[in-house]
């Protein structure tokens, strides 16, 4: 072996490989999408307290990155530092290759980072179709763009699109859900956090948003979603899951190899950090 610091460039004497070895068979290649957000090191809190220790995660296209772990974890905490909302202590944020960690909320929004609030936070007292204008601000899409951004939410959430003039205050917990993605939908990000979109919803209603996240998921969003409901993590909705356990990352793998009682055990047992 090569000791690692020794780089081996072709022309420096070193003959190139065959033409036919230079590409690998179809069969053979691997292709692995580039992330879109790359979060390294993230540290965050309130005041002297530190809520999220050291935190790394990476979302990809076409990707469902699951954030799991119990109340008070820190999973709210992580998105809202990630979105600009909380001021971070240390750490990166890369979207798209970019470093925005110095950035403003709205200016990462602007490159293409968009956050679903737990908690549905839109603006009640204002119609649906209002709302989803809002949502368009940090796209900077204005005219007969914007009425196809309407449109095509409208297409997409056929319920809102029943109701475009009625005030959001005054649909159900599940359109009002919809909203909020639709809202976060018409920035035109390429990155989506949702936090705990299932929070509060009927189980029929859950269904559909976990479909539509699917849906996003096979339209090549990457996602990050944090998700309590861990069976519907581990069945399809995830491709990659990170637990966190005290503002602290415990596990980081792909959502085919963790278990439930691999998260039981991380999330209600805790874990041993012993050295
Ligand atoms: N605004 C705040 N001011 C002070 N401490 C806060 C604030 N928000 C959250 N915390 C604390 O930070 C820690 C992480 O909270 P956070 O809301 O990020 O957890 P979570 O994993 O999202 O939990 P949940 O699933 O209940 O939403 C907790 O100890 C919480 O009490």
């Amino acid at each position: 072996m090569p000791p690692r610091s020794l780089r081996l460039t072709w022309g420096s004497g070193i003959p190139p490989p065959p033409p036919d070895r230079l590409t690998t068979p179809e069969h053979e290649r691997v292709t692995m999408p580039e992330a879109l957000m790359t979060v390294d090191a993230l540290r965050a809190g309130y005041g002297d307290m530190i809520a999220v220790w050291d935190m790394s995660l990476q979302a990809k296209p076409g990707r469902v990155t699951a954030l799991v772990g119990r109340n008070g974890a820190g999973k709210s905490t992580f998105l809202n530092a990630v979105a600009g909302l909380l001021p971070i202590r240390a750490g990166t944020i890369k979207l798209s290759g970019e470093d925005v960690t110095r950035l403003p909320a709205h200016q990462r929004a602007s490159h293409g980072l968009a956050l679903v609030p737990e908690g549905k936070r839109i603006f009640r007292a204002m119609t649906v179709r209002e709302n989803l204008t809002i949502g368009q601000f940090n796209a900077r899409h204005k005219g007969s763009e914007g009425q196809a951004i309407i449109a095509e939410m409208f297409d997409r959430f056929p319920a809102l699109g029943d109701r475009p003039d009625a005030l959001a205050g005054s649909l159900s917990g599940g359109q009002q859900q919809m909203l909020s993605i639709a809202q976060a939908l018409s920035s035109r990000p390429s990155v989506l956090c949702l936090d705990e979109p299932s929070s509060g919803l009927a189980p029929v209603i859950v269904d559909e948003v976990f479909e539509i996240v699917r849906d996003l998921r096979a339209e090549g969003y990457a996602i990050v979603l944090v998700e309590q409901q861990v069976e519907a993590v581990l069945d399809g909705l995830a491709d990659d899951v990170v637990i966190i356990d005290q503002g602290r990352q415990v596990l980081a793998d792909e959502a085919s190899n963790v278990t439930v009682d691999q998260i039981i055990q991380a999330t209600l047992h805790g874990v041993d950090r012993r050295p």
